[in-house]
């Protein structure tokens, strides 16, 4: 049985930190759900499309080259704000779920992390975390990691506020696969915590229950 972790949370709270060091201390595999919506958004935007129309935005869908997931590219404000508009289009969601659905399978297990792992694409997960924090902390990471990664065009931090607060609400309200924790799911706020004590807060949360199955499948 393939263990899997859910791991949700709004734009920058650390879900991706996470789900990495995660997925590495368990020798688990990891998908970056994120990184399809943001493909989807490129690819409209690369064929001049309309990200609004339903049309537009599921033909990228069907031919988002996975290999692209790692394009630095797909990691922009703007391109964040594209996969939240694609994203909302029920269409869209249906043809990247059977990929997210296979992928979860694969043993021994697998960490994801989205907006709707926890309570659509993989609602039975063995163990769910919501990430969050507040909109200031999660833009002040972005705005960090945006500076770094381009020193000579750092972003303007009060207009990347206001695109990540535009982004969750769009993410929030919209019909299909809102961005809510499950039921299940267990809350984890890293406004205060650094990277390595959200680390030990996460690994400590879904530990008892991925630990459980391990001990399990071991008896046989
Ligand atoms: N607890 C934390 N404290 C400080 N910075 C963090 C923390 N978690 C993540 N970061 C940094 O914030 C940025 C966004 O984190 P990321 O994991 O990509 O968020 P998400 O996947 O939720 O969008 C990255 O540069 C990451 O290194
Ligand atoms: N499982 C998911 C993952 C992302 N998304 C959408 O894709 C956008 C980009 O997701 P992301 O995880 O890369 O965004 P960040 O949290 O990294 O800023 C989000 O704003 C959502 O609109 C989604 O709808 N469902």
């Amino acid at each position: 049985m393939t263990i899997i972790i859910a791991v949700d949370g709004p734009a920058a709270s650390g879900k991706g930190t996470l789900a990495k060091k995660l997925a590495k201390h368990f020798g688990f595999h990891h998908l970056d759900s994120g990184a399809l919506y943001r493909l989807v958004g490129l690819g409209v935007a690369e064929a001049h499309g309309d990200p609004k129309k339903e049309a537009d935005a599921v033909e990228a869908a069907r031919h988002i080259d996975h290999r692209r997931a790692d394009d630095p590219a797909i990691r922009t404000a703007a391109v964040g704000m594209l996969a939240s508009i694609v994203s909302a289009h029920p269409a869209v969601r249906q043809a990247l779920l059977d990929y997210q659905r296979t992928f979860a399978k694969l043993p021994p297990g697998t960490v994801i992390d989205g907006r709707d792992i926890g309570t659509v694409v993989c609602p039975d997960a063995t163990v769910k975390l919501f990430v969050d924090a507040s909109a200031e902390v999660r833009a002040h990471r972005r705005w960090l990691e945006l500076s770094a990664a381009n020193p000579g065009d750092p972003p303007d931090e009060a207009r990347l506020l206001a695109e990540i607060q535009e982004r969750d609400a769009r993410d929030r309200t919209r019909a299909v696969a809102p961005l809510k924790p499950a039921d299940d799911a267990q809350l984890l706020d890293t406004s205060n915590l650094d990277i390595d004590a959200a680390f030990a807060a996460a690994l400590a949360l879904v530990s008892p229950a991925v630990e459980n199955v391990l001990a399990s499948s071991a008896k046989g």
